[in-house]
C-alpha cells in the first residue's frame, strides 16, 4: 500500500509527508463564511482530522491569503497538514503543506517545481485510471476520485463508480473519495479502497455545534473499516 503502510501494520500513525487515512475535511465559502471559518475546522480537528483543504472561489485575494494563513497556522499546531485548493501560489504564500489540482488547473510538475519535494500534491482523476497514471508518473502524493454520490458543492462533477477506487489501489498511493459523502455512505468506499474521504457538505453543512461529532463519526469509519486500522475486517470481507 505504498505511502499507507501495508494492510495491519498500521502503529505510530505517521506516514511520508504526514498523510494518514481518514477524514479529508474541505471548506466552502458559502457553508462557511469568514466569521465561522476557524471554529469549523477546529472543530473538524477535534473530531480527528487528517487532513484539510481550503477550498475558496470567491473571496478576493487578499482575504483568500489572510483565511489561508490563519488555517495554516492553526492546521500546524494541531499536526495535520493544509492543502490549498488550485493555487499553488498561494499554498507557497501562507505556508501550506501543499495543493489540490483538478483537470482544469495548473500542472502537477509546474506546482512540484514552485513547492518543492517534501510539498503534498494531490490530483483529481475523476473515474478514470489513465487521469490517475498520469498524474501517478508526474508525482502526485494521493489520487482522488468521485463524485461517489450526488453533490451539493459540485452538482456537476463527473460520476464515478466506487469499483475504481480497488483499482486504484495498485498505484501504492493513498487513494481519496469525494462527492457527497456522509457518516452514513462513508464505510461503504472505505470497504471498497478509500484511505481518505474528502467531505464537505457531509461534515460542514447543518448545525455547527455537530461538526465535531460528524468528524467524530467519520473518524471511527476509519477505525472500524480501514485495513491500517483493523485488518480482521477486511480480512473478513
Ligand atoms: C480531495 C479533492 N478531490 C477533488 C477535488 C476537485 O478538484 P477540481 O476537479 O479541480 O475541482 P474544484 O474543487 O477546483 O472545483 C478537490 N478539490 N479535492
Ligand atoms: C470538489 C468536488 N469534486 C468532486 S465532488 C466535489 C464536491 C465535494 O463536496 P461535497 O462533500 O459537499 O459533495
Ligand atoms: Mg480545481
Amino acid at each position: 500500500m505504498g505511502d499507507l503502510g501495508s494492510p495491519g501494520t498500521f502503529n505510530a500513525g505517521t506516514t511520508a509527508k504526514g498523510l494518514r487515512p481518514g477524514l479529508y475535511a474541505i471548506t466552502d465559502s458559502q457553508l462557511l463564511p469568514a466569521g465561522k471559518l476557524m471554529a469549523a475546522v477546529e472543530a473538524a480537528l477535534r473530531g480527528g482530522a487528517v487532513l484539510v483543504q481550503y477550498r475558496d472561489k470567491k473571496a478576493p485575494q487578499p482575504e483568500r491569503l489572510r483565511q489561508a494563513r490563519d488555517l495554516a497556522a492553526l492546521c500546524n499546531s494541531a499536526g495535520v497538514p493544509l492543502i490549498i485548493n488550485d493555487d499553488a501560489e498561494l499554498a507557497r504564500r501562507c505556508g501550506a503543506a501543499g495543493v489540490h489540482l483538478g483537470q482544469s488547473d495548473s500542472s502537477l510538475t509546474e506546482a512540484r517545481q514552485q513547492l518543492g519535494e517534501h510539498a503534498i500534491i494531490g490530483a483529481t482523476c475523476h473515474a478514470d485510471l489513465a487521469l490517475a497514471s498520469s498524474a501517478d508518473r508526474d508525482g502526485a502524493d494521493y489520487l482522488a476520485f468521485g463524485r461517489f454520490f450526488s453533490s451539493n458543492t459540485k452538482p456537476n462533477a463527473p460520476a464515478a463508480d466506487t469499483s475504481v477506487l480497488a483499482r486504484a489501489r495498485h498505484f501504492g498511493k493513498p487513494v481519496t473519495a469525494i462527492g457527497g459523502i456522509t457518516t452514513d455512505n462513508g464505510e461503504l468506499l472505505i470497504r471498497a479502497g478509500a484511505d481518505l474521504l474528502a467531505v464537505v457538505g457531509g461534515l460542514f453543512d447543518g448545525d455547527p455545534a455537530a461538526i465535531e461529532t460528524r468528524a467524530r463519526q467519520f473518524t471511527r469509519l476509519f477505525a472500524a473499516h480501514h485495513p491500517l486500522f483493523s485488518s480482521s475486517v477486511h480480512q473478513e470481507s
